[in-house]
Order: C-alpha cells, then sequence, then structure tokens
C-alpha cells in the first residue's frame, strides 16, 4: 500500500534529522491544496512590479518559444493542451520576464516501507553515529582556537568566529596537535569526508608559519588549488580570514611577558605588518614576482612556475609553507603530476619548508605520508549527516539497499522470458525496499523517467525552502534541466517581495553585463533557477554562484566543474545520470559531487539522489559501491612526464650532476611504489631522449646543463614536447616575421590548442580567410595553411592527425582559427559577439582571452631566454592589447581599472582621450558615458534607475580614483626624466 505524501504527514525519513520532505510538509498546504491556491492566487494576482520591468514583447515570444523547443523537443499535444489549459488559469496576470507554459511537478508517493522503517534508516557514509553532537570548548578547551596552545593572534581567532568558526572539532584539534606540526618542523597529509572542514587545519599551519616565518619577516606561502574557481573562492575567504592582522600581533599572543621579552619584536613596517593574499591563474598577475605577495593562492601551473622562478633566482628561501589541496589529484596525469614535481623539489631543497597535503578522497594515505615524510590523519567525521539514495525508474532507493536491488533486477531479467509486455521489470521484493517513488507525468516534455523525478525532487525541496544543486552531464543539459525545474516552481510574481526585488536584480546586473542577459537564464531566474557551467563567462558564473548562495536563487544546475571544494547551500544534491559528457564519473567525482549537500553554516542536514537510467543501472550500482581507487605516482606512465621532471630540475640548477639526479629521483612518489631499477632505467633513457631533442647537454665533468631552448621551455612554462612545436613555428617565423599586419603577433601568442576541444567551423573559417588583407594571407601562406584546404573541409573533407606532421599541420589550423577569434578581441569585438560569430560558447572565448595573456608572457620569455631578443620586444610591445583588448590608441587609457575595450573607446569618442582627462573630470561627468557602454539599455522604473545610477556613479569614483593614481605615475616619471 502506498501513501500520497502530500496527503500523509506521518512519514518519518530519518531519525537524526527532519528530511526536505517533513519540513516542507511541517510548513505548507498539501501539493493538490497548493496546487488551487496558486491557480487562485495566479487568478487574481495583480500587475507585478516586474510586469513594469520588461513586457513580454513579439521577439520575446520568439526566443522563449524557441527555447522552449529547445528544452523540449518532444513536447506534442497533450502537454500543449495542458499548458494551454495553465497558460489560461494564468490569464490576467501579468509576465515580468519571459515566461514559458507552467509545469505541475508529479508527486512523490511514501510506501509503506518509508513509513516504517525510517526512510531507510541511516546511510552508510553518515558519520554522525559516531559522533552524535560536536562537543564545545567548555567541555574541552582546546577546542578553542584561543587557546595558548596554538598561539594564535586573538584577531585571527577573532576573524575565524565571525566566520562562523566559533570552536574547531575534535578532529581538526586532533589533527593540529600532532607531533611537530604546529612548530612547522614535520610535514602533514590528511584526509577527511567532504564537507569534513579540513581547510581549517591547513589554514591555522598555513598561517602560523606566514606570522610566525621562522624569524624571517618576509615568510611566504603557497595554497595550490586544481581550479581557478577554488582559487578564487579561496583568495576571498582567506583575506576576511587575516583582515586586519599583522605580523608583530603574533608574538603579543598567548605569550607570557617573559616569552615576549625573549622573543624579538618586530619593527612594524607600514607595508611589511599586514599580510597579502593574492590568487594567481590563467591570465592574472603574468609577470608576479615573490615581492607581491604573502600566501600565493595558485593553480597547479602556475605554483609551479613560481616554484621554478625562485628556485632559480635564490629566493625560495622566503617559502615557509605549502599546501596541497585536493592532493588526490597527483595521479592524473593530465595537470596533478605536477603537483609531485613541484613537492618533490621542495624536499631536495634542505630548508624548512612545511608540506600539507589534504584531500576528502584518499585511500592509500600512507604512501603520501611517507613521500612527504611527514605525519599522516584520517577521520570520517562528517558535520553535516547525509542521507544518501538511489532512483531508478521513479522509485527512490537508500543508498544502502543498492546492490540488493541489482541482484533483484539480475534475478527478474533472468526470468524476463516469462514476464508479460505491461508488468513492471521491478518485482514484489524490490517494491519492498524503494520508500518513494515519483508518479510519472503526463506532459510529453517529462516522460524521460529520469527528467521527471529530477523535476520533482527539485520543485518538492524549493517548496520546502531549501536550495538544490543538480549535476548534469553537459552544457546543453544544464540548461534544459533548468528551464524544466523552473517551469514547475511559483512564478516569480509569487516570490517574496525582497527576493523577488533581488531575483530583478539580478536580471538588471547580468543584462548589464558586456555580454548581455542569456536567453535561458532570463526564462529561469524569476522562478529561483540558474545554471553554471564553462559556457557562461566568468561574471555570469560569479552572479549565479553568489546569488545561489545568497539565497536569491533556489537551484543551480551545474556540469561537475562546480563538484570539487566550493561552498554552496544545497540540501538536496541531485545528480542526473552521474555522467560527464558521455562518461560515467569515477568514484572519486562521485563522492566530490554528493559532498557538496549539507555544508557545515550552509545547511543542518543534507540529501544526494543519483537519478539513473535503465541501462545505466548495473553501472552505477557498481560506481556507488566502488571503492576509492589507490592513487599513485604517473610520473613513469607516460614518458614525456619524467623527460619534464628531469629537464626542470636540470635547468634550475637543483640536480645537475647524475648522483643529485637520482636523489631528486628518489625523493619522489615514484621512487616507493615503482621498481628502483626500473625507474633508473626511464632516468637513464629519458636522459638521453633529453640531449637527443638539444634541451640538455653533458659537460666534461658529466653534469648535465640546459640548453637555451630547455632553459626557455622552462622559463615558458610548456610542457617539453609543446616547446618543440613553439621553438619550430618561433624559429621560422625569425625569417619571415610578417609585421605589417597583426595576425602574426597574434597568432604567436595564442596557446597550443588540444585538437579534442577546438573545433572549427569551416564556413566561418572560409569567410574569415576571404576578408583577410594580403598581409593575413600571407601569415597563412607562411604558417602552410593552404585555402584548397579550407575549401575541402567545408565540402566535408577530413583533416588527416596520423603521421606527426599531419598533426603538426591540424594543430596549425586550429591555432589560427583561435588566432581570429584573438583578432577580434584586440579590436574590441564584444566576447558575446566573437562567440556568436565563431559559433563558440562565450564561456570559451573568455578563457581564451585570459590565458592568452599567461601564454603570451611565456613567449615572451621563451624568445628571451633564446635571446631573440628584437622578437621578445616586438611581442612585448603587442603585449598590452592583449590585456586591453583594444586597438593601440586606447592602450593608456585601458590601463584604467574598468575601462576596457569597449568602454574605453567609448571614452575616446566622448573626448576623454587621456588619463590625465579622466583623472581630471567628476565621477558625475563621467555617468552618461558609463550609461552609453552599457550594451542592454532597459527600460527601468524610476526607483531601479536611480539604483542602476547609483552603482554606475560608485563606478566611475573608482574609475576616477585609478585614473589618478596612473596620471600622478606619469607625472612622477615625467618630472624623473626631466
Ligand atoms: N570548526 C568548525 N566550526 C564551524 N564550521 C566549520 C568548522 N570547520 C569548518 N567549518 C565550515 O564547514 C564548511 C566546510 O568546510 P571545508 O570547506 O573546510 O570542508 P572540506 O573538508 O575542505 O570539504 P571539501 O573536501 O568538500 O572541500 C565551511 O563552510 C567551513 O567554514
Amino acid at each position: 500500500m502506498t501513501h500520497n505524501v502530500n496527503a500523509n504527514h506521518t512519514t518519518k525519513v530519518g531519525i537524526w534529522h527532519t528530511t526536505t520532505v517533513q519540513s516542507a510538509q511541517g510548513r505548507r498546504r498539501p501539493l493538490q491544496q497548493q496546487q488551487h491556491f496558486q491557480q487562485q492566487h495566479q487568478t487574481y494576482q495583480t500587475t507585478s512590479l516586474a510586469g513594469h520591468k520588461r513586457s513580454l514583447t513579439d521577439s520575446d515570444a520568439s526566443v522563449a518559444s524557441a527555447v522552449s523547443a529547445g528544452a523540449s523537443a518532444s513536447s506534442g499535444h497533450q502537454n500543449e493542451a495542458v499548458n494551454k489549459r495553465q497558460a489560461s488559469s494564468r490569464h490576467g496576470q501579468s509576465v515580468g520576464t519571459k515566461e514559458l507554459p507552467r509545469l505541475v511537478a508529479s508527486p512523490i508517493v511514501l510506501t509503506d516501507d518509508d513509513l516504517g522503517s525510517g526512510g531507510g534508516g541511516m546511510s552508510e557514509y553518515t558519520q554522525r553515529k559516531a559522533f552524535p553532537s560536536t562537543p564545545t570548548s567548555t567541555i574541552d578547551p582546546l577546542l578553542s582556537l584561543s587557546h595558548p596552545r596554538y598561539e594564535l593572534p586573538a584577531k585571527l581567532v577573532a576573524n575565524f568566529a565571525g566566520l562562523g568558526i566559533k570552536t574547531i572539532y575534535p578532529w581538526q584539534k586532533q589533527c593540529l596537535l600532532g607531533p611537530g606540526l604546529l612548530t612547522g618542523e614535520k610535514n602533514l597529509v590528511y584526509s577527511a569526508p567532504t564537507g569534513g572542514g579540513k581547510s581549517l587545519v591547513a589554514d591555522v599551519l598555513m598561517l602560523k608559519r606566514v606570522l610566525d616565518g621562522g624569524g624571517s619577516r618576509d615568510a611566504k606561502a603557497l595554497l595550490v588549488l586544481p581550479y581557478v574557481a577554488l582559487v578564487q573562492e579561496k583568495v576571498r575567504w582567506l583575506r576576511n580570514v587575516v583582515a586586519g592582522i599583522s605580523r608583530e600581533e603574533l608574538v603579543g599572543s598567548g605569550l607570557d611577558e617573559k616569552q615576549k621579552q625573549q622573543k624579538q619584536l618586530w619593527v612594524p613596517r607600514a607595508d611589511k605588518d599586514t599580510i597579502r593574499v593574492v590568487g594567481f591563474f590563467g591570465g592574472s598577475k603574468v609577470k608576479a614576482s615573490w615581492n607581491d605577495f604573502d600566501i600565493g593562492v595558485c593553480t597547479i601551473e602556475k605554483a609551479n612556475s613560481l616554484i621554478n622562478a625562485a628556485i632559480d633566482d635564490c629566493s625560495i628561501s622566503k617559502l615557509k609553507a605549502v599546501v596541497l589541496d585536493e592532493c588526490h589529484m597527483i595521479d592524473d596525469g593530465y595537470r596533478g603530476y605536477l603537483l609531485e614535481l613541484l613537492a618533490t623539489k621542495l624536499l631536495c631543497l634542505g630548508q624548512e619548508i612545511q608540506i600539507v597535503g589534504m584531500s576528502a578522497t584518499l585511500t592509500n594515505i600512507r604512501l603520501l605520508k611517507d613521500w612527504l615524510r611527514g605525519h599522516s590523519y584520517e577521520t570520517h567525521y562528517r558535520p553535516v549527516p547525509i542521507e544518501e539514495h538511489l532512483v531508478y525508474e521513479g522509485k527512490v532507493y537508500p543508498a544502502g539497499t543498492t546492490a540488493s536491488i541489482l541482484k533483484t533486477l539480475t534475478q527478474l531479467d533472468s526470468n524476463s522470458k516469462n514476464r508479460q509486455p505491461h508488468q513492471s521489470v521491478v518485482g514484489p521484493r524490490e517494491a519492498q525496499r524503494h520508500v518513494r517513488y515519483i508518479k510519472s507525468s503526463e506532459y510529453k516534455v517529462l516522460q524521460d523517467p529520469v527528467t521527471n523525478v529530477i523535476v520533482s525532487l527539485a520543485n518538492e525541496t524549493v517548496r520546502a525552502g531549501y536550495g538544490v544543486l543538480v549535476f548534469s552531464s553537459s552544457r546543453a543539459g544544464c540548461e534544459s534541466d533548468a528551464v524544466l525545474i523552473s517551469r514547475a516552481l511559483p512564478p516569480l510574481a509569487e516570490a517574496d517581495p525582497v527576493v523577488r526585488e533581488k531575483r530583478l536584480d539580478l536580471l538588471g546586473e547580468l543584462r548589464s553585463l558586456s555580454t548581455g542577459l542569456d536567453p535561458k537564464l532570463e526564462i529561469t531566474i524569476p522562478a529561483g533557477v540558474a545554471f553554471h557551467h564553462a559556457g557562461l563567462t566568468t561574471e555570469e558564473r560569479e552572479l549565479v554562484a553568489s546569488a545561489y548562495d545568497a539565497g536569491v536563487l533556489k537551484v543551480c544546475v551545474a556540469t561537475c566543474s562546480l563538484a570539487a571544494g566550493i561552498n554552496l547551500p544545497a540540501r538536496r544534491v541531485i545528480l542526473h545520470n552521474a555522467r560527464m559528457g558521455r562518461d560515467l564519473v569515477g568514484p572519486a567525482m562521485l563522492r566530490q559531487m554528493r559532498g557538496r549537500a549539507g555544508r557545515k553554516g550552509k545547511d543542518e542536514v543534507g540529501e544526494t539522489y543519483l537519478c539513473c537510467r535503465k541501462s545505466d543501472l548495473e553501472a552505477v550500482v557498481d560506481l556507488m559501491h566502488a571503492e576509492l581507487p589507490q592513487i599513485s605516482s604517473c610520473l613513469i606512465s607516460d614518458k614525456r612526464r619524467i623527460r619534464r621532471a628531469l629537464l626542470e630540475v636540470i635547468a634550475i640548477r637543483l640536480a645537475t650532476s647524475r648522483e643529485s639526479l637520482d636523489d631528486y629521483i628518489s625523493r619522489t612518489m615514484l621512487y616507493l611504489s615503482e621498481e628502483p631499477l626500473s625507474v633508473q632505467q626511464t632516468v637513464e633513457e629519458s636522459l638521453v631522449e633529453l640531449q637527443n631533442m638539444e634541451f640538455i647537454t653533458m659537460d666534461q665533468y658529466h653534469n648535465f646543463e640546459a640548453t637555451k631552448l630547455g632553459r626557455a621551455i622552462v622559463a615558458a612554462s610548456i610542457d617539453p614536447e609543446d616547446g618543440i612545436f613553439i621553438h619550430a613555428e618561433l624559429q621560422s617565423a625569425l625569417k619571415a616575421f610578417v609585421l605589417d599586419g597583426e595576425m602574426h603577433v597574434l597568432y604567436t601568442f595564442t596557446p597550443i590548442p588540444d585538437l579534442n576541444t577546438v573545433s572549427i567551423n569551416w564556413r566561418i573559417f572560409w569567410n574569415e580567410m576571404e576578408q583577410l588583407d594580403e598581409s593575413g594571407l600571407r601569415v597563412m601562406k607562411f604558417l602552410g595553411l593552404e585555402p584548397v584546404q579550407v575549401n575541402k573541409m567545408l565540402h566535408g573533407g577530413t583533416l588527416k592527425e596520423t603521421t606527426p606532421e599531419e598533426k603538426e599541420t591540424a594543430r596549425r589550423y586550429h591555432r589560427f582559427y583561435l588566432a581570429l577569434q584573438l583578432r577580434d578581441l584586440c579590436n574590441e569585438v564584444p566576447i558575446h559577439r566573437v562567440a556568436q560569430k565563431y559559433d563558440t560558447p562565450r564561456g570559451m572565448v573568455q578563457n581564451l582571452a585570459q590565458t592568452c595573456q599567461g601564454f603570451a608572457a611565456g613567449m615572451i620569455k621563451f624568445c628571451e631566454s633564446m635571446g631573440w631578443g628584437a622578437m621578445a620586444a616586438a611581442l612585448d610591445h603587442f603585449s598590452d592589447r592583449l590585456k586591453a583588448g583594444a586597438r593601440s590608441d586606447l592602450l593608456a587609457l585601458a590601463k584604467i581599472t574598468f575601462v576596457k575595450s569597449r568602454t574605453a573607446r567609448i571614452f575616446w569618442d566622448n573626448g576623454f582621450k587621456t588619463v590625465a582627462a579622466v583623472a581630471n573630470a567628476e565621477p558625475q561627468e563621467l555617468l552618461p558615458i558609463l550609461m552609453q557602454a552599457q550594451p542592454n539599455k532597459v527600460r527601468l522604473e524610476a526607483r531601479d534607475e536611480q539604483k542602476y545610477k547609483d552603482k554606475l556613479l560608485a563606478k566611475a569614483k573608482v574609475i576616477c580614483d585609478s585614473a589618478n593614481r596612473l596620471w600622478q605615475l606619469e607625472l612622477r616619471a615625467e618630472y624623473e626624466e626631466e
């Protein structure tokens, strides 16, 4: 027997917490009543505020129908009938933003089993049983960070408390008090579940090293994270943590008078007493040096190149701590292996640098502990309980029972010959195990059981007032899920007035970005839903993530890019098929995704629902029960990596003799797991290959030395194999560099594309080629790119990629296609226009705009190291245009904060042609110019208009201040020249 969840209030789903359902039941009407209420409410709804902001024009309606078509390709007559019914029930309601016909989410029904068992009991992942409650510092004083054992400045402790960390968890205490950790004598590697509070331990140790500095006032730390978004989030967090803290404060805290006297007090200097946290990634800080920061938060690549440069110029002695977050990535051959390289170099230095590694998915922590010669700590504590489920064919199973689902299914399958077509695949034994089921839907767009389930589960949580994170396998999937979910949720007019205002503000902010408002976000945001993927620009992603974090949005549908490390308030995490592109995610990624549910400080509990298709069931159940793979070094699996490892240490002169190279290799993680003899042999072969490639030479004393080329490759932070390609390209360019146009320089600044990720639209290639001037065509010819080949491709030809030569040619076509995009960006074409023109997601175009700056800096270093001074100067001269995204006449203006590309052009056209002119302007004067620079004029209400102007005025003030600073620098330079 089953009970409709909406009609029956006796649900009991967990012993430790109330679930979304229970909370919802406590607060809301049963769904049927609610729908009735909504319809009534909608019928008599007066004109909404949003209606004033923007009306549904014909063109909007056509966009809406286009989106509808995309989101619901299978939509049919039955569906239309329902939609028409619903649309007519909304008659008289003003639509604030674009809106598609509404859907009613399928009801979720409880089974008897659930009523009796407490919703399947606690899942295997829930750690709450072992730690029923978190003790406080009244029970254990060491749970307070102000305890003298930690020797932390009072301000730091207060900052942590202000950020919600008033007491630490028992495991955090035990971990911090491990031997030699607080004093920085020992390295540490530790593992705790996602959301377990790992960051705090590393933050405390790292800050102690920076503040204490082993006597140095110039102590530095690096925190290494795998993704740019994580770097940005961490920079924000750490800046709050260190706000108002000076190094000398540490000396005064937690010590008695005698101890204070014994410690030498530093004399504070205005520029030295605060802790500077700086983020390093992609195109940011291309020329940054160690003097620019105290704590550098970096991507893996940036950390590796910073460390190389510091070892080379001997400034590495300032480095006191390195934190490797998500250190299981060491086993990722694509880029994670750089973690092993950088840490091994530090281990070889023989100076005290505390290395701290952490992860939620480390099974063989011992290997890392042995490698780092440190202390290890493992906990399974998760402060917020998580309840996990599998959903299959509309039925919800507690995660613990999934293995038996499969068993039942196998039995049923073996008897399938006897099964009648109308009989369900789920037999009676299995039916007892599922705790809830989602009724199938009458709408055509919700015929797919997985989609239907996702809409219902999201709808249930949002209506109970909580946040939902949905992971979808692709960008298109994210967008279509978001549109469908939004159609089932209450429209904007029914939202709380404060939330409604904020959603409208969010729409306004997105509209005012240079990319304009995405038509699908325009549909979903009013209902509190958005998507987040690499196709959006960073600004769009940031606005979406922070609106979701603030509760303005209730549903965020994301690709797995949002899975690692990000702290967002998700009561419920729903996985749409657990796929990344076409492939099923691995166990570590699965854990990361599910780990986004129920984060401390954001939510009290968490629930996860992995929703899968029948064809995936077996693989998904295996995945849910899969042990996390043991990590291992991947240095040896591809010889390119060991070659890079050797080339780097030779080039930065960390190890040049055979003995020191052996010593270096013996300190890798690889050396602990591989047969020493086979490692030796690989090293031997790699050294010979590096010599053959002319990256290194051996001198008469049998010491290795990097050649110019070898040093250039390391200075440019590129892979040795890419180095060969670049070297060949630049070497031939030297002979005939095309300087009577910009294409050749731009081509040189274009990062080497991965052939699998860049796809060329040959029609566009052809069109652009036809419009190239003579100089541009000469560049093409020089690169060996044939119009005949482009024409062939246009008519269905294939670009061969079998031989190394063919691969190189293919690379050039792809690189040239990207260079064309870069050319448009530098000629002030806005990102979204470039994206449209080249048939590429705008996030990708923005990524190109950002990464090319770092790559360009690498190319300049490459030329400098090769002794190609003239080429380096020519490239350097042009590199400012990449940053400015503008033609050369605007370069000076584009140095001003917020004045880039199109905005700089509008300043110029309005007579503000120099920094001095802007510096001498009143912010009010700049207001009309900034309004002109907004691409999308929106009809605004008077009140909103004022808000909008206030925002622009604040921006104008920043612009004036920035221009003033630049102008003063210019004046000083002129004065000094005289
Ligand atoms: N002692 C504490 N008291 C209160 N909140 C805490 C404490 N420690 C950590 N938190 C909070 O818990 C949340 C999760 O912590 P954190 O980001 O460190 O998790 P994590 O273990 O790194 O997870 P993941 O592996 O998913 O990144 C954060 O919001 C953090 O501020």
